[in-house]
């Protein structure tokens, strides 16, 4: 049996990196090392996870504790480095992880004799109706929550440190024992009594801090700095709400447009230092939600309920001195269950309720069938539903995204249940057939300066051209100006050469009126000076009153008008 999430993590330890700021890295996130491997990492690595930290899924009743071999690597995921090739990146085998828990007869179904349905063959398989299904173990109704933790949480816990997006579901009909699995009762969370009662969450948290703890310890030298930021809310009706305040209702998700990180918009989140810190979040939280007592549940959870625990943590490499960052997101599922409405016989707002919940449950089921469908063929589709309602919106990223997804399917053994157990089992089996792409979300410091160098020279890209976008205005208003000035030059231009032309003809026109005059005045001229014997020519001329005199001076006229028409 392959642990949960686990074959990454018994070779990759817990890997501490800096804490920037709000989300966990998204699918699209650029992954820059995936520790999965089929081999051990270098001897020597100070992050190696100690072998016990991440057992194998073994067979959880107390009896038999047997691990199974691990599960060949059926298929390689695609993984492309951020900055620079890393050759020694491989793929993680993210296939979901399916554990059936089966519940102890119960007395609303009133199973003190009980009239089982179904039947354990083996550690991981189970028959109903001679049936068989197997997953990756089945957890029986002996099993104890500390029983069910331990093959469940340790490798849950391990991925988170070595910066692998981890989630657990729980799925299954109502009364089956999600809630009990995934919180335990109130008080076992609070500390007031039955500590034993603790569910898987308590537990994580609890097995998490100590292993920071370890980690802190053993690579002091490595100034590993650790931080855990939490988030709680329930979608009720397609409704979100704040768990953690309650007053905001009605929350929008947001898809972050840079890093495609889906995050809920003003959801509180709180840092969490210690176990005691996030008993009181999930105390507080759990008390918000809204359950109800129906016929199937005296405490039945009415809303899909997700805690989300953003693990950053950050370390110095010891040879360079350089920085590395790893992140991971913890998303803590409880689902609410799915009823038959003509057995729970639900009214008014538990029908409206039910509607709700069957309806997303359903839409998970289709969503889980694509994927599947999309593991087994290798082909993509070209449309996966994801917005159609808020719980597939939300948790895409565990839902063949970034993420290790572990689901706990939870059913009752009672014959009465027979067609919801099997109807889960199946839902389980379909579950199992999904591969996610988790890698490592890391980053170190020497690509966080490449990354800063690249943006630096964007940003002056960006300047270039808003630089170059005011000039470029600025140009073209100049253009405009100049374009009008130039139409404006051109009409006078155009205005002064017809002026000039009309001046021009009557110009030509006096020229050549005071040519002909000019010589009609020559003619007569040389007329006169026949006529005349002129001896000292002004004299005669002038004493004469009229003839040459005269003429000599319109001569002279012809003669001035001829020089500024030919100008
Ligand atoms: N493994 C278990 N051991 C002991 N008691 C259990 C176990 N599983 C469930 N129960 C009990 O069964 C009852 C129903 O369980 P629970 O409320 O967890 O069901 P649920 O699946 O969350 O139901 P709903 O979907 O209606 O919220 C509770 O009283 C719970 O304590």
């Amino acid at each position: 049996m392959r642990s949960l999430i686990s074959e990454h993590a018994r070779h990759s330890p817990a890997r501490p990196p800096p804490f920037s700021g709000g989300e966990t890295p998204s699918r699209r996130r650029i992954p820059k090392e995936n520790v999965y491997s089929g081999t051990a990492p270098p001897s020597g690595d100070p992050y190696r996870s100690p072998s016990s930290a991440a057992k194998p899924l073994g067979d959880i009743t107390p009896t038999l504790n047997r691990a199974l071999p691990p599960r060949p690597l059926k298929r390689k995921l695609d993984v492309s480095p951020a900055v620079g090739p890393r050759p020694e990146a491989e793929a993680a085998d993210s296939g979901v992880q399916v554990v059936v828990r089966i519940r102890p007869p119960c007395s609303v179904e009133g199973e003190e004799a009980p009239d089982t349905c179904l039947c354990k063959t083996s550690a991981n398989s189970v028959a109903i109706q001679g049936q068989g299904f197997t997953f990756d173990a089945i957890a029986d109704a002996a099993s104890t929550q500390e029983e069910f933790f331990t093959p469940v949480g340790p490798p849950l816990v391990e991925n988170c440190l070595a910066g692998l997006n981890s989630s657990i579901f729980t799925y299954g009909q109502t009364g089956s024992g999600k809630t009990y699995t995934m919180w335990g009762p109130l008080s076992a969370t609070s500390g007031d009594s039955m500590a034993c009662e603790r569910g898987l969450a308590p537990l994580v948290f609890e097995h998490l801090f100590s292993r920071i703890k370890q980690e802190q310890q053993k690579h002091k030298d490595k100034e590993l700095i650790y931080s855990c930021t939490c988030a709680f809310l329930d979608i009720y009706n397609e409704q979100i709400t704040d768990l953690l305040d309650p007053m905001q209702k009605n929350l929008q998700i947001r898809e972050d447009v840079k890093t495609a990180c889906v995050y809920v918009e003003s959801l509180t989140k709180e840092s969490v230092f210690a176990m005691k810190d996030v008993a009181q979040l999930l105390v507080k939280g759990l008390a918000n939600r809204r359950t109800e007592s129906t016929s199937a549940n005296a405490d039945s959870s009415r809303s899909h309920c997700v805690f989300t625990c953003v693990i950053k943590s950050e370390s110095k490499n010891l040879e360079d001195g350089s920085n590395s960052i790893r992140m991971s997101r913890m998303n803590l599922v409880d689902l609410a269950g799915s009823e038959r409405q003509k057995l729970t016989h639900a009214a008014g707002d538990r029908l409206k309720e039910a509607g709700n919940i069957n309806r997303s449950l359903s839409a998970l089921g289709n969503l889980i069938n694509i994927l599947a469908e999309i593991s087994q063929s290798g082909k993509q589709r070209q449309h996966v539903p994801y917005r159609n309602s808020k719980l597939k919106f939300l948790l895409q990223e565990s839902l063949g995204g970034n993420a290790m997804l572990a689901m706990i399917c939870t059913v009752s053994p009672s014959e009465s249940c027979k067609s919801e157990t099997l109807s889960t089992l199946r839902f389980a089996q379909r579950a199992k057939a999904v591969k996610n792409r988790a890698v490592v979300n890391e980053e170190k410091e020497d690509d966080v300066n490449a990354l800063h160098v690249r943006m630096k020279l964007l940003k002056d890209n960006i300047v270039d051209a808003a630089d170059w976008a005011e000039a470029e205005s600025k140009w073209m208003a100049l253009a405009d100006e100049l374009r009008a000035e130039l139409e404006a030059s051109k009409s006078l231009v155009g205005r002064l050469r017809s002026e000039l032309e009309s001046e021009k003809k009557c110009s030509k026109e006096a020229l050549e009126a005071a040519m002909q005059a000019y010589s009609r005045i020559l003619v007569q001229y040389a007329e006169l000076e026949e006529k005349y014997i002129l001896d000292g020519v002004e004299g005669q001329l002038k004493d004469t009153s009229e003839g040459p005199g005269e003429l000599l001076v319109r001569l002279k006229e012809a003669e001035e008008a001829t020089r500024i028409a030919e100008h």
